[in-house]
């Protein structure tokens, strides 16, 4: 009998790396449906935000060293020349020493002004004098024209996934429209004679699909667009007449089911059938998920994911989505949380091992208490805040010893 030739995970990445050359297309779409969508080019700014010099804070613009030294007891003299108004242009000039002019927050200051005193320092004397009591600093209260953004300055950089603040940061520009990457078209073929849809219910024996679900939500989370091809029989003609569609109108193919070396796994067959095909992974040196099946007819990639839930989403997270990631150029670093792990916890050696995991605080220090389950059982998943990875040779790990948690 065939065994599985198991790769580790960084081993997977590269040899999907070296096979699959996807490049992303581009598509222009409103702003606001931009949310997690990825730039597909860098956002250069056409101008200067903001495009003039404006307040932070209610009160009067005046050249600092005017007021050098002012005090309660000694205060600075000033002749208010006039009042700027919100979106409007300020014509006012300082011409002599000690004149100032009232600036509400976001207001436009005049050119000869380097600071603005908030109105909780001064006291107005009448309708054209105001005593300044504090000494401002030059800058001080000034957003100055291209704080936020230089004319010429890279502000987004391509492969970045678009979060309000970018939008925040398009709108300023005046860019409403943006040109994301087009979503990767991701198929899904459900597998196995004993699996039924999830409305029906199961008589003995059937389980409800679960993977159909699970990594169509998956994929709209990781960017890419599922497409449902339904629940198939472990039959090599209906396997192969679905595969073949789903490869024809998808960018990638994602099968749950028959991954592994069972008598009625069809799936390494039916990829073996197809036309300018190859297989470039069976077996990956993980826990859960071993069972995975990787190839690729003409340019573009098959999996054959473990049917397991639990292999099936942790094979997602590690395998499938560094694919999809790659194709959008994704600019996004992982930064695991630093925990104390919470029992004595035995691993066999030989593959790296996903293990989901609670947090909670204890005594002020964030702990991390493994969901112990096995890899049919998807709702680990659900009641963990995220999992530990260990690596292949560890043995096992002690209660108090520091593991890094990834948020799920
Ligand atoms: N002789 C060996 N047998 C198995 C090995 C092995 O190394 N040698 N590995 C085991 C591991 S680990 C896994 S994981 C499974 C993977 O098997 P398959 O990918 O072929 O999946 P199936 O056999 O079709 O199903 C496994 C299990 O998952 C349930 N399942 C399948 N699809 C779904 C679905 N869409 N929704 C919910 N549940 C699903 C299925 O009913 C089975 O219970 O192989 C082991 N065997
Ligand atoms: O590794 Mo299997 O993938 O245990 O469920």
């Amino acid at each position: 009998m065939e065994l599985f030739k198991v790769v580790d995970v960084d081993e997977v990445k590269k040899i999907i790396d070296d096979n699959f050359k996807m490049e992303p297309e581009p598509e222009k779409i409103p702003l606001l449906e931009a949310l997690g969508r990825v730039l597909y080019r860098d956002i250069i700014a056409e101008e200067n935000v903001p495009g003039f010099r404006r307040s932070a804070v209610d009160g009067y613009a005046l050249k600092s060293k005017d007021a050098a030294g002012a005090s309660e007891s000694i205060p600075g003299i000033f002749e208010i020349k006039g009042e700027v108004k919100m979106g409007e242009e300020c014509r006012t000039n300082l011409d002599s020493p000690g004149d100032c002019v009232y600036v509400p927050t976001g207001g436009m200051i005049p050119d000869e002004a380097d600071c603005v005193v908030m109105i909780e320092y001064t006291e107005k004397l009448d309708e054209n004098t105001v005593l300044v009591n504090k000494p401002p600093y030059p800058g001080e209260n000034v957003v100055e024209e291209k704080d936020d953004t230089a004319e010429g300055e890279v502000v987004i950089k391509k492969g970045t996934t678009i979060r309000p603040y970018e939008a925040g940061v398009l709108a300023s520009l005046g860019i409403i429209e943006v040109e994301v990457c087009k979503k990767i078209r991701c198929g899904i073929i459900s597998t196995g004679d004993e699996i039924v849809e999830p409305s029906t219910t199961p008589l003995k024996g059937q389980v409800r699909d679960v993977n159909t679900y699970l990594l169509s939500t998956l994929i709209e989370e990781s960017g890419g667009k599922p497409a449902i091809y339904g629940i198939h029989r472990d039959s090599f003609n209906s396997m192969k007449k679905v595969i073949a569609r789903a490869w024809e109108e998808c960018d990638m193919v994602l099968i749950s089911g028959g991954s592994s070396v069972g008598k009625k796994d069809q799936t390494l067959e039916v990829i073996k059938s197809l036309e300018n095909s190859k297989i470039l992974v069976h077996g990956i040196a993980i826990k859960p998920g071993k069972p995975t099946l990787i190839g690729k007819a003409g340019e573009k990639i098959i999996f054959g994911l473990p049917g397991h839930p639990l292999a099936c989403a942790v094979v997602f997270k590690t395998i499938v989505k560094h694919c999809i990631d790659r194709v959008y150029g994704k600019r996004e670093e992982v930064y695991p949380m630093p925990c104390t792990f919470t029992i004595n916890y035995h691993k066999a050696k030989g593959r790296e091992e996903f293990l989901p995991v609670n947090l909670k605080f204890v005594n002020g220090n964030l702990t991390a208490a493994p969901i112990l389950s096995k890899s049919g059982i998807i709702s680990a998943f659900s009641k963990a805040w995220g999992y530990i990875r260990l690596s292949k040779n560890l043995e096992g790990i002690k209660e108090g010893e520091r593991v890094m948690v990834y948020k799920l």
